[in-house]
């Protein structure tokens, strides 16, 4: 694994300079890197963080992949080299706001010989709006060793970016008028800098984009558009940014077919377990989301992330929160 680089020391706190990934302009990979790996160190375990993407256009609400994957780069740099992220579990307790930066505190709950234990803890104004608790491994040989198999799909070299598909649909097929009003809503809600950092493509476009009727899954190719270099927590804390990306809508896109519009949707909590810790962000990887169940306003959704040459990186799980206008 590489080095982990030094967190930088302290500037003012309270100058958030830089929103999205703005800063170092056009340069996407120093834009990711300066969003992940350069959280400015302010004391012993206490990072902030500046690059706050939003989630929809619309909110200035901060996006809930960005926060994991800030507490896997901070909750990182207080680990030895050798040890290894394998596991989160995080809930996300408030609304994070782009608008102010992002205090990380961590608890070195335990440095074993093979496993590191560490609690994150994220605050804005005072209180905390996400809580994780992530362990780290040391590498070890197989013991025993399987994988399931990943899904045989359409290559992203035949497919559209999402928005490209989007419009095409719109464009040359029939569309009932709740499908197009849908689909419109969406293509504005995708924030500019995600669309210049991220190519999507979905594998079932007339799916994903509602077109047909669907069950509660989704599948999507995804790559960073730009080389990121080759240091692994890098490209480690993207893929947990984009972990939380298509789950809740893999949840509710059927039932917004069918009429139904949330007053009220977030991730609640989200889990991730790192199977491979060599992988690349910036080559293509197949994102494979299913809901099995939904009720009493949350939704349970689970994730697979293939790398291209079809091992199995990473599993997830997440619940959400979706609720129907009051009546
Ligand atoms: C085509 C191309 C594709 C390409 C593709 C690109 C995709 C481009 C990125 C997309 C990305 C998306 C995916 C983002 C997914 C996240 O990122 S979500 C963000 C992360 N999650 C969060 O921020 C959640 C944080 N947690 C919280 O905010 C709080 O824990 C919760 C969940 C609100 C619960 O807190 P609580 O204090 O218990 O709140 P509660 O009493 O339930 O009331 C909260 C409010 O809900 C209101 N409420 C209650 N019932 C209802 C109801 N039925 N309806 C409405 N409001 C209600 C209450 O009145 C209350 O309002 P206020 O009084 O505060 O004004």
């Amino acid at each position: 694994m590489a080095k982990p680089k030094a967190p930088t020391e302290g500037t003012p706190l309270c100058n958030v300079e830089h929103i999205e990934f703005e800063s170092r302009a056009n340069d996407i990979k120093a834009g990711l890197i300066d969003t992940f790996l350069n959280l400015q160190r302010i004391d012993t375990n206490l990072y902030i963080a500046r690059h706050l993407l939003k989630g929809r256009h619309s909110y200035n609400a901060v996006y809930g992949g960005q926060v994991v994957g800030q507490s896997l780069a901070a909750a990182a740099a207080t680990v030895e080299d050798c040890f290894i992220p394998h596991s989160l579990h995080s809930y996300f307790i408030k609304t994070g706001s782009v608008d102010k930066p992002i205090l990380y505190m961590i608890d070195r709950i335990r440095d074993g010989r093979s496993f590191c234990t560490r609690v994150v803890k994220a605050v804005q104004d005072g209180e905390a709006i996400f809580s994780c608790q992530i362990s780290f491994h040391h590498k070890e040989p197989d013991a025993i060793k399987h994988s399931s198999k990943m899904p045989e799909v359409t290559p992203p070299e035949q497919l559209l970016p999402a928005r490209e598909a989007a419009l095409e649909v719109l464009r040359t097929k029939e569309v009932d008028e709740v499908t197009a009003g849908v689909i419109q809503h969406f293509l504005k809600e995708i924030p500019d800098a995600f669309e210049r950092v991220f190519d999507v493509r979905p594998v079932n476009p007339a799916k994903y984009l509602l077109k047909e009727d669907t069950e509660p899954m989704s599948m999507i190719w995804i790559r960073a558009r730009e080389n990121l270099g080759d240091d692994h927590r890098l490209h480690q804390c993207v893929a947990a940014y984009l972990t939380d990306l298509s789950m809740l809508t893999t949840a509710v896109r059927p039932h917004i077919r069918n009429g139904f519009i949330p007053s009220m949707s977030f991730s609640l909590d989200h889990c991730i377990w790192m199977h491979e810790n060599e992988f690349r962000i910036d080559d293509w990887m197949l994102y494979e989301t299913i809901s099995s169940k939904a009720g009493g306003s949350r939704a349970f959704i689970e994730g697979r992330l293939w790398s291209r040459d079809g091992r199995l990186i990473i599993s997830t799980a997440q619940e959400a929160l979706v609720r129907a206008p009051k009546v």
